[in-house]
């Protein structure tokens, strides 16, 4: 059995990230290695505390320990950045915002350097990042953002995937104010894309997506609203256009109310849902699937996916929190993993 090692930034040492990646490593299909990033102190506790015997856990320095790592053990990245003090469950501190930030780089640079297949992120917390005062961390709005950054990418798109909820999003952390303007024809293109590529990836030859309005109603004739006319028909149009010029064939349906466009997907009417801001993917999404959605980030030259859900701080170190959204995550990067390589779904990769 060829066995892929997937890199596990762990996320805010003082949220539910340490132990829910350490019970999902714990648990993950055999063919997926995985190697945690983070604060070892934080991860010894989080697996003595879930009950997860100490000796499956390794630190490992090099590409050769990891890949003498047996079945059934877990790596621990010995390189990861450490904290000074220790992290208290439920109480974050600041100062490890920086930390947060070091590991999702770390955890990065193992992919890039050929030594893992596949980077999955645990929750960070986005306003500890971005005060920390670490170099490129200002501004931090999200692991999508920033890895876009990092890696130079010319696309970018947040997408989740639930049981029966495929979703793309148009535009990601941005103030609402803002979206109107930023969805542009190009940007409703871009998604229509890269979800249709993720869906392809899944096993879906000609998938079917229905496109969601911006407005209530689908603008209502423009009473209500213009963009439909002007930036989401003109979007699909060039979606249309680009995926026959790459020979991927698939129905994109809309713009369609996006009450409708998620109901019908729910339904199994289509296999996903353009969206054009967060909040419109991410309700119906969490609604139907939180604790076990993925996030992934489509247009990388790296394959990333992430829990769906953040921080948790008023349950960390209580035991309560549900580590299946982070086995979904582990799940998800080793199937595409697997299809792709690590080459990821990149632009000009089928
Ligand atoms: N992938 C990420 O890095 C990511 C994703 C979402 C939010 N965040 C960040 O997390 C922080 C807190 O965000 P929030 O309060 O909006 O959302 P949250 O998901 O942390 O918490 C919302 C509620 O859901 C519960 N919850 C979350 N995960 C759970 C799990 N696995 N099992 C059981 N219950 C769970 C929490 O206890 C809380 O009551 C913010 O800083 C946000 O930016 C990070
Ligand atoms: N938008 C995500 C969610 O609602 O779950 C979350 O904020 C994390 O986003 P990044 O993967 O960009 O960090």
């Amino acid at each position: 059995m060829k066995r892929l090692t997937i890199a596990v930034s762990v996320g805010c040492p003082s949220g539910i990230g340490p132990e829910v990646a350490v019970h999902a490593a714990a648990n993950a299909e055999a063919e997926a290695r995985c190697v945690l990033v983070g604060d070892t102190a934080s991860l010894w506790r989080a697996a003595h505390d879930g009950k997860i015997a100490a000796s499956r856990l390794r630190v490992v320095a090099s590409a050769q320990e990891i890949e003498a790592l047996a079945l059934g053990e877990i790596g621990v990245w010995g390189p990861s950045t450490q904290l000074a003090t220790p992290a208290q469950p439920g109480a974050p501190d600041r100062k490890a915002g920086a930390a947060q930030l070091a590991w999702v780089n770390e955890a990065l640079s193992l992919v890039q350097d050929g030594t893992a297949a596949a980077l999955v992120t645990g929750p960070v917390s986005k306003l500890a990042i971005a005060t920390s005062g670490a170099p490129g961390a200002k501004g931090f709005s999200g692991h999508t953002e920033h890895l876009a950054a990092r890696l130079g990418a010319r696309e970018v798109v947040m997408a989740f995937r639930a049981a029966n909820i495929t979703t793309a999003l148009v535009t990601t952390h941005l103030p609402l104010a803002e979206v109107p303007a930023a969805v542009t024809p190009d940007a409703v293109a871009t998604s229509c894309y890269w979800l249709v590529r993720l869906l392809r990836s899944l096993g879906m030859e000609a998938p079917r997506v229905a496109v969601a309005a911006l407005n209530p109603h689908a603008g209502e004739g423009g009473m209500l609203g213009i963009e439909e006319e002007t930036s989401i028909k003109p979007g699909i149009e060039r979606a249309n256009e680009r995926l026959a010029a790459d020979g991927f064939f698939a129905q994109l349906s809309g713009p369609l109310g996006a009450e409708t466009a998620f109901r019908k997907q729910a339904a199994g009417a289509f296999d996903g849902v353009v969206a054009m801001y967060h909040d419109q993917a991410t309700i119906p999404c969490k609604l139907v699937g939180f604790g076990e959605a993925v996030n992934v980030t489509l247009g990388l030259p790296v394959i990333r996916t992430s829990v769906d859900h953040g921080t948790g701080y008023d349950i960390a170190g209580t035991g309560k929190a549900d580590p299946r959204g982070m086995e979904s995550a582990l799940a998800l990067a080793l199937t595409l993993a697997k299809v792709h390589g690590r080459a990821s779904l990149t632009a000009g990769a089928s």
